[in-house]
């Protein structure tokens, strides 16, 4: 049975995510504390957000690095000196290598119903497909991209006249709620992954990661 105390979230962008995990966190009962937060790129609210909260940062940069073995490495290695319990993706937009995901469960958030719409892009290929029910899945992360076994989801509204960003703004509300509650109770209840399944609390029947 795994626990999810100590969390080092990931993010490249504005970090809302990141902000709810922390607002979150301010409750000693929520049973989770972001001990760090990393990121592929510099200059971004999501760091702004760790350092306001007065949480460490760190940046590696695929570019730095001769190869993307090398970078894979490198974040690994900056992640591991935090110690956590689990790494949560926040719209972190690299795939991370295997020097990661064999040494800490990543958990990752993406912005479609999965396995519908997978990759960078989840929110404008959903509306690109006509659909008119997306949503948002949290995931744990595996080698392939978006492949990993879900652990939650929630359904989410098409409009008529949505545009990506629209339609992603009302994604997001939901997922942020989505993502606090699933590492809340990862965090308090502990969890099992059999293989595609994963079970929050204490379930008999799954392996023990
Ligand atoms: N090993 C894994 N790592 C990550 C996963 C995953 O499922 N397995 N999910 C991503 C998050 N994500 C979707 O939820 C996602 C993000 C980015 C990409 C992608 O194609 N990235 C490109 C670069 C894009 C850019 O730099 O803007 C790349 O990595 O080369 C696909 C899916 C988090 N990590
Ligand atoms: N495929 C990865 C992906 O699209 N991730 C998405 O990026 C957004 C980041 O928002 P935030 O930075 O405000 O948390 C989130 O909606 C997340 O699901």
């Amino acid at each position: 049975m795994s626990k999810a105390g100590r969390l080092v979230v990931l993010v490249s962008g504005s970090g809302t995510n990141l902000q709810a995990l922390l607002d979150a966190s301010a409750d000693p009962s929520y049973g989770a504390r972001v001990v760090a937060v990393g990121a592929d790129r510099e200059g971004i609210e999501g760091l702004a957000r760790a350092t306001r909260a007065n949480i460490p940062t760190f940046v590696e940069k695929v570019g730095d690095y001769p190869t993307r073995a090398e970078w894979d490495a490198a974040i690994a290695a900056r992640i591991a000196a935090y110690e956590p319990d689990l790494v949560v993706s926040a719209g972190f937009m690299k795939i991370l290598g295997t020097p990661t995901l064999d040494a800490f469960p990543v958990l990752n958030t993406h912005p479609a119903l999965l396995p519908s719409f997978p990759g960078a892009h989840g929110v404008r290929d959903a509306l690109a497909h006509g659909v008119k029910v997306t949503g948002c899945t949290v995931m744990l992360a595996d080698e392939g991209v978006d492949t990993g076994p879900i652990v939650a989801q929630a359904a989410v509204p098409v409009q008529p006249d949505d545009d990506e960003a629209v339609l992603h703004e009302r994604i997001k509300v939901v997922e942020r709620r989505l993502l606090v509650e699933t590492v809340g109770r990862m965090a308090r209840e502990g969890w099992t992954v059999s293989g595609r399944t994963v079970r929050i609390g204490n379930h008999t029947g799954g392996e023990t990661t």
